[in-house]
């Protein structure tokens, strides 16, 4: 695997990667043109925030797999186009959000006590702090919009500063807004109204660039200190920069000015506005544990394992993801066998979940089912990035169900794929802890435990067809390692389920259609 670095990311990180078994170029200079150059010899691509990952790019970038975001926001990488092309995009959401909230309380600060303006003048060896009084935090207001990962930890730090929050996120429920003891603000407005501080940390979407305006700022309480280290964009920069000169806003604290990664923002003239060059990540502390993990994350997704921040990908906890990983196995097995046996086209795809598996997260198991299901016949890649976008170009629907129970399982995967002409079903269970078996297929019952190579054959139910498969099969040379027959007496019909040690030829398959009484045989290679 063969990775390409285009932004600094921590030593740790390196070494991680190497480990891991990766061939790595770090070429943090290249121009954007040597960087389309290069890119086709690369399975992955791991950036920051200044590498611009979009259709140019991906054009150009045959090999790739992966795209590793070594920070958390991932306004830089065009997801649509990743997930076409069925790349994987990870990140690293948590890794440093403990700096990022520190650095805005440090902004906060520095801009409320006019910190750098007095450093200035001291070090110019003028002891002078006239017309620079500052504020303080307790007893005051501070109005928190986008209570996510960063803006509670910064409601849970400025809470022991004595102050009052509110924050305003549609999005989250009001168990987590008790939880943090923020109080909810229903409207942008009246957050504005009330707030002597704004801070802002929602990621930069359609609806949130340019959320804090000019409609915002007329309506804001006089003398609010402004603080936005989440993303530039999301407050219209010559709406504040208005606002600083009427004088309703008082102060400003910037990590992430328009313009990045230039210095050309209107606000570094202005002497109210504290900033840094998108520092919020960069401490010791959050480099190494973003370095490492996308690292880790990068590797796991090249190998073909499930990375746990997959962006474009449901995002499982790490304790889901451990009780969801042997169920993606059964389910890409279940998938991958329909289209070994039937020759047509699909239409829907009914996956139902009974007993303890109707307990899990199972978007990322209907993934497998999928992902297993096109496997055998699209050639181009399929993953569980692009599998549900797959089903969907192709007009397949799919539905997901759930039951709490089943009989005779504790847990069981039921799969019915419909066609124009028929409903094929197959179902799995897991035994145990981790051993997946294949409990059904159309209706007769088995308990197969799925193996590379496989034989599935229909029959009428006589004496002596079984026999002569055995023989026929030992004439092409393959040794059967288990064999089992489900049966429907009723209609004098059975099917058999071989595993076998190799492959079998196409020629020993006619000689096995040609036995009386088989109705069907395929090999299926799981
Ligand atoms: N300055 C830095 O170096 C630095 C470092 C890390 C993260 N960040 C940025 O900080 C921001 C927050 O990161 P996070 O990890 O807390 O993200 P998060 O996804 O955990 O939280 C974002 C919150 O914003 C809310 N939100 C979305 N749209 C909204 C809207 N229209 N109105 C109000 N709330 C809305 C969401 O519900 C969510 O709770 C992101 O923009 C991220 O890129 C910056
Ligand atoms: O330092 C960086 O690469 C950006 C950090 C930050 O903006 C992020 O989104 O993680």
């Amino acid at each position: 695997m063969h990775v390409l670095i285009t932004e600094p990311i921590a030593q740790k990180g390196l070494e991680k990667l190497v480990q891991e078994g990766a061939k790595v170029d770090v070429k943090t200079d290249l121009s954007r043109k040597e960087l389309l150059e290069v890119i086709r010899d690369y399975d992955a691509l791991i950036v920051r925030s200044n590498t611009k990952v979009n259709e140019e790019l991906y054009q150009k970038a045959t090999r790739l797999k992966v795209v590793g975001r070594a920070g958390n926001g991932v306004d830089n990488i065009d997801m649509d186009g990743a997930t076409n092309r069925g790349i994987i995009v990870v990140n690293t959401p948590e890794s440093n959000v403990v700096s990022a909230a520190e650095l805005t309380i440090g902004l906060l600060i520095a801009s409320c006590r006019n910190i750098p303006q007095l450093h200035t003048r001291l070090k110019g060896k003028v002891w002078d702090r006239s017309g620079l009084k500052g504020m303080e935090l307790q007893g005051k207001t501070v109005g928190i919009v986008g209570l996510g990962r960063i803006g509670s930890l910064v409601a849970t730090r400025l809470k022991s500063f004595g102050m009052k929050i509110v924050a305003y996120d549609p999005y989250v429920n009001e168990t987590r807004f008790k939880n943090l003891g923020v109080e909810r603000r229903e409207k942008l407005e009246d957050l504005m109204a009330e707030a002597d501080i704004l801070t802002i940390h929602t990621p930069k979407t359609k609806e949130t660039y340019g959320m804090i305006g000019k409609e915002q700022f007329k309506g804001a309480k006089k003398g609010i200190r402004v603080i936005n280290c989440a993303r530039a964009g999301l407050i219209n920069e010559e709406a504040l920069i208005e606002a600083i000169k009427e004088k309703i806003v008082a102060s400003v604290g910037i990590d992430v000015p328009d313009g990045e990664p230039q210095a050309t923002s209107p606000l570094l003239e202005l002497d109210n506005v504290v900033v840094t060059p998108h520092a919020g990540a960069d401490t010791v502390e959050a480099q190494d544990n973003v370095g490492v993990t996308i690292a880790q994350e990068v590797a796991a997704a090249l190998r073909g394992e499930m990375a746990p921040n997959s962006v474009n990908l449901p995002t499982l906890q790490a304790q889901e993801l451990s009780s969801v990983k042997i169920y993606l196995k059964l389910g890409e097995t279940l998938g991958k066998i329909y289209y070994q046996l039937e020759k047509e086209a699909v239409e829907k795809v009914e996956i139902i979940y009974r007993g303890e598996v109707a307990e899990l997260e199972t978007s990322m198991i209907s993934l497998a089912i999928l992902k297993g299901l096109f496997e055998p016949v699209l050639k181009e890649r399929v993953n569980y990035v692009n599998a549900s976008l797959i089903a969907k170009n192709r007009g397949v629907v799919v539905t997901e169900s759930k039951e709490s129970t089943v009989d005779n399982y504790l847990t069981l995967v039921t799969v019915k794929i419909i066609s124009k002409n028929k409903t094929f079903s197959i179902s799995g269970t897991i035994f145990g802890k981790a051993e997946v078996r294949i409990v059904e297929i159309n209706g007769y019952e088995f308990d197969v435990h799925p193996a590379p190579y496989m034989l599935i054959g229909e029959n009428i139910d006589k004496p002596g067809v079984i026999g002569q498969m055995g023989t026929l099969l030992g004439v092409g040379k393959v040794n059967i390692a288990t064999m089992q027959v489900g049966r429907k007496i009723s209609d004098k019909r059975a099917m058999m389920v071989l595993t076998a040690d190799s492959e079998v030829s196409q020629e020993t398959l006619e000689f096995l259609g040609g036995i009386e009484g088989i109705l069907r045989v395929h090999f299926v290679k799981l």
